[in-house]
């Protein structure tokens, strides 16, 4: 179980924002792993670049985000594609995130 050598769980806690237009709750950025799964919570606030536009991710009780790490798009030449993200601010929280980390290692490349 080499793959599973480099994971990496974090749990993100967002506190209400009183200016959340000034801000964001994560700055724009792509995971540079192999993969994540992500679960946010009913608030919402995740949103995916998409055609140049931020697309809010809408949350689905029970169901996981799958994120496509640099790593994973490097390794498949592109045949996945990392999505760039970020993380919107909210004057109405506190916001909670769990993120798993694959890593990956170069006995799984
Ligand atoms: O909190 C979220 O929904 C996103 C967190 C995230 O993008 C990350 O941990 O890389
Ligand atoms: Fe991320």
């Amino acid at each position: 179980m080499e793959c599973a050598q480099g994971c990496t769980f974090v749990c993100h806690y967002y506190p209400p924002c009183p200016e959340p237009e000034l801000t964001l709750g994560a700055w724009s950025h792509s995971d540079p792993w192999f993969l994540t799964l992500l679960h946010q919570d009913q608030g919402g606030g995740l949103q995916v670049l998409h055609n140049r536009q931020w697309v809010p991710v809408r949350p689905i009780p029970g169901s996981l985000i799958v994120n496509v790490g640099d790593f994973l798009q490097i390794i498949s030449n592109r045949r996945f594609i990392s999505d760039e993200h970020r993380v919107a601010a909210d004057s109405i929280g506190p916001r909670i995130s769990t993120a798993y980390f694959f890593k990956g290692s170069q006995e799984c490349a």
